[in-house]
């Protein structure tokens, strides 16, 4: 597990201290221990800090940064992380420049999942991945909104892929890249379905870590044929906490499991407001219905985001809290669930996302 050559001037006896400390560590996202999933290269003294250079399979950057906090609050050694991020394709696919491609869906229309594909997308980034969206509404795209890239047009370098739209070092293909807004509405299944093999297999992506693919909402032909046809390691499933939303988003799940795509939890959306007077939280929507529904699913609640002003009008802006303040409340939210889902689709590999180029298809009853 350790490198043979430790070349520093860092005492032995603090190399120890750090190494058993690294050995033994575990924390909500490395909850198998840090030991097992990454890997300790070196211990090196650089100017007045010791610095540890860990090599990790999936985007942890917060998780390590509380590793580091541990270990101080635990050794009272400090220590600066320098991570070499290392992801590895889950599932073996043909869509060049792209690692790993994970769904995020939602059984009810507006629950959200637009402004959670996007928002987890930057919490991704922050978290030391390369992230690229994938908008696959192709009746109703709202990602270059929120994006900020309204009016924009794609281009070719090479006459034969379309370059990715780019913004904050985030790369997305939407249909409202290419058509006019209202224009798609009138394409029928197969032509909406072609459009989008175009976008997913044509597009020049570059070393993407993580696609996520903005699923149309609902549980119809259309999102059925996109589930088949995408290369998906796996899924995320968005809601909101009222029972209607909730009962779709069990539809939502099943249709993965037909499929045979894993769904690595849900997220609920709008869960709670927190009044800006008094500081309380109103479960507007209802309680407890995201948690019922991944027991009842034998899945996970990844997380629940409060319903806020400042979401709503940043993806109205084509902004996200985590740009205009990644290390705000609202934005730790989102790594946090960011983090939950790398690390639960690294630790699922082998088992749920098998390594096939086959998709495997079902006709849904
Ligand atoms: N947590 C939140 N707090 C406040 N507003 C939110 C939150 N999440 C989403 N919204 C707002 O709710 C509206 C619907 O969001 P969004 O478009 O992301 O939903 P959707 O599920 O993708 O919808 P569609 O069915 O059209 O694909 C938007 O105005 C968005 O800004």
């Amino acid at each position: 597990m350790f490198s043979k050559f430790f070349k520093s001037s860092v005492p032995e006896e603090i190399q120890e201290k750090i190494k058993t400390f690294f050995s033994q560590y575990s924390n909500e996202i490395f909850s198998q221990g840090i030991a097992n999933v990454c890997q300790l290269l070196s211990i090196s003294a650089e100017k007045k800090s010791i610095v540890l250079s860990i090599s990790a399979p999936f985007a942890c950057d917060g998780a390590l940064d509380q590793f580091a906090q541990d270990l101080l609050t635990d050794t009272n050694i400090s220590v600066l992380v320098d991570c070499q991020l290392n992801i590895a394709p889950i599932k073996r696919h043909k869509v060049a420049g792209v690692k790993n491609i994970i769904a995020i869906s939602s059984g009810k229309g507006g629950v959200g999942k637009s402004t959670t594909t996007v928002n987890l997308a930057y919490a991704l980034q922050a978290e030391g991945a390369t992230v690229a969206i994938l908008d696959a509404d192709i009746y109703g795209p709202s990602i270059p909104k929120m994006l900020g890239l309204e009016k924009q047009r794609v281009t070719s370098a090479d006459g034969k892929t379309m370059l990715p739209m780019e913004v904050n070092d985030l790369s997305a293909m939407s249909i409202g890249f290419m058509v006019d807004e209202g224009d798609a509405t009138v394409w029928r299944g197969p032509m909406a379905s072609r459009a989008f093999n175009q976008m997913l297999n044509e597009t020049a992506w570059q070393d993407i870590d993580y696609l996520l693919v903005d699923m149309p909402p609902g549980t119809g032909d259309i999102q059925l044929t996109l589930a088949q046809q995408v290369p998906v390691a796996a899924a995320v499933i968005v809601t909101t906490p009222q029972d209607i939303a909730l009962v779709d988003a069990t539809k939502g799940i099943a249709m993965f499991n037909k499929v045979n795509v894993p769904v690595l939890g849900v997220v609920e959306n709008m869960s709670y407001h927190v009044c800006n007077n008094c500081g309380e939280k109103a479960h507007l929507f209802g309680q407890g219905g995201g948690e019922l529904l991944s027991k009842e699913y034998n899945t996970e609640l990844l997380g629940q985001l409060p319903l806020d002003i400042s979401i709503c009008q940043q993806a109205d802006q084509g902004k996200s809290s985590l740009i205009e303040n990644s290390a705000g409340d609202i934005a730790m939210q989102y790594r946090k669930i960011a983090a939950k889902i790398a690390a639960k689709l690294y630790v699922q590999r082998d088992t749920l996302s098998p390594q096939s180029n086959e998709i495997f298809i079902k006709q849904v009853d």
